[in-house]
């Protein structure tokens, strides 16, 4: 982790993108933390699939459109605010592993940035102190429904409400944590100093391995079935100070309980078919997001850009229908909102950007995208995002079935 000195560090020239910025905090950031940051569910094919599927698309620019001034800014509101480019940062858990001032550094740059922040409900600072941080630009609270705890669930409802929260980004692809060999294999722990400072008692986190003393093997809270039968043991004696998130989650009992707690918006984390995405309007979301969860829960599942136009039907403009995983340049912004989505999120590039300068780091990321996706606007020929129009991608498959003719 660099950026503990007192002046603010800051990228250095030669440092050009996303990928320049990856492996530069790759040369710093430690085993355990990068272990977990990019840890993916089993094989890791998703995570693979995440960013391969970006390149299956090709873009077909138009001409000679006077270019000279683009506007990259949304076309509609979202969370009741505009934003200075379609493009937010998605919650994360824990981000003081990567910076010592962790989500309040993400959060104050999202403001200088004008974009939106998610903060996770397993943040190492507080709702509060967040918002404080990151103003108007802190819209949601990220939130996992508690195995017997919807008194913790209610109380963070609560707190997000009176600190003006805009909305509960409920995850809904996480009913038990992945399986995630790579976490278990490093011996994941939250180390000792930091806190998930949402919670006043000191509890565990649901990725939290309970050290099973007499076999000394490590067993992982909610995944009984990884662990042996004496670890299982400890895994459930070790429940009283764990958060477990709570497995039976389900659309009738537990989005409509949301809806009847609150009145802020509810927006659907996780969302991968069109079905669910109707369950999701039916029990009063105000917006979709489509996620695999960066990969990291279920292996071989599909991209959220392969299943996005299908949802985008399906949503037929009822609620906005927002996407992320694997955006790592401004191409990829413009591919999303080519094929149907009003907003993009990015999640792991925070974290290169916090590792390498802290806030300063995180904003070099949003800037690099946005001079991006601005030039792309320009290149592709589109002088506003409302000129970004499906027919201008296409996968090569697609091309050639059209004789490569058809369509034009
Ligand atoms: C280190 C890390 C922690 C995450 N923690 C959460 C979390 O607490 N809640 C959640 O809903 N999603 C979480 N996610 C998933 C992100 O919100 C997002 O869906 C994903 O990172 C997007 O993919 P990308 O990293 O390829 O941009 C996490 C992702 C990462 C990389
Ligand atoms: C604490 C974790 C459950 C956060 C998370 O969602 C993740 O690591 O993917």
């Amino acid at each position: 982790m660099n950026g503990t000195s007192s002046t603010p560090p800051s990228i250095p020239r030669e440092i050009l993108s996303l990928k320049d910025l990856e492996a530069k905090c790759l040369e710093t950031m430690a085993p355990m933390v990068r272990d977990y940051l990019y840890d993916g569910a089993e094989e890791g094919h998703t995570i693979r699939e995440n960013l391969e599927v970006w390149d299956r698309w090709l873009v077909i620019p138009r001409m000679m459109r006077d270019t000279s001034t683009v506007n990259i800014t949304p076309l509609t509101q979202q969370f009741n605010q505009s934003w200075s480019i379609p493009l937010g940062i998605a919650p994360s858990a824990m981000q003081q592993l990567a910076h010592p001032s962790g989500e309040k550094a993400t959060a104050a740059a999202a403001k200088s940035m004008n974009i939106p922040f998610g903060l996770s409900t397993f943040s190492n600072y507080t709702i509060e102190e967040v918002k404080d941080a990151g103003g108007d630009s802190v819209v949601g609270l990220q939130m996992y429904l508690l195995e017997g705890r919807r008194d913790l669930n209610i109380e963070l409802v609560r707190r997000a409400e009176a600190a003006g929260y805009k909305a509960i980004v409920l995850t809904v692809d996480s009913p038990v944590p992945g399986n995630r060999p790579g976490l278990i294999k490093s011996n994941f722990v939250m180390p000792k100093h930091m806190r998930f400072r949402n919670f006043s008692e000191d509890f565990g986190g649901p990725l939290d391995q309970a050290q099973d003393t007499q076999s000394n093997q490590p067993s992982v809270a909610g995944n009984p079935e990884i662990a042996t039968e004496s670890s299982q043991e400890t895994a459930v004696k070790s429940r009283g100070n764990q958060l477990i998130v709570d497995p039976s989650i389900n659309w009738e009992r537990d989005m409509k309980w949301l809806r009847e707690v609150t009145s802020l918006e509810i927006w659907v984390k996780g969302i991968l078919h069109p079905l669910d995405a109707e369950e999701a309007i039916a029990c009063g979301a105000s917006g979709i997001m489509v996620s695999n969860h960066g990969g990291r829960q279920l292996d071989t599942c599909v991209s959220a850009l392969d299943v996005l136009p299908a949802i985008v039907k399906q949503v037929n403009g009822r609620v906005p229908v927002h996407i992320d995983g694997g955006i790592r340049r401004g191409g990829d912004i413009f591919k999303a909102l080519a094929l149907g989505a009003d907003f993009v999120w990015i999640g792991r590039p925070v974290w290169w950007g916090l590792e390498v300068a802290g806030e300063e780091g995180v904003k070099w990321v949003i800037q690099t995208l946005k001079r991006e996706f601005e030039v792309v606007m320009k290149l592709m020929g589109c002088r506003n995002v409302g000129e970004i129009r499906r027919e201008m991608v296409v996968t090569k498959s697609g091309l050639l079935s059209m004789g490569g003719s058809g369509g034009f």
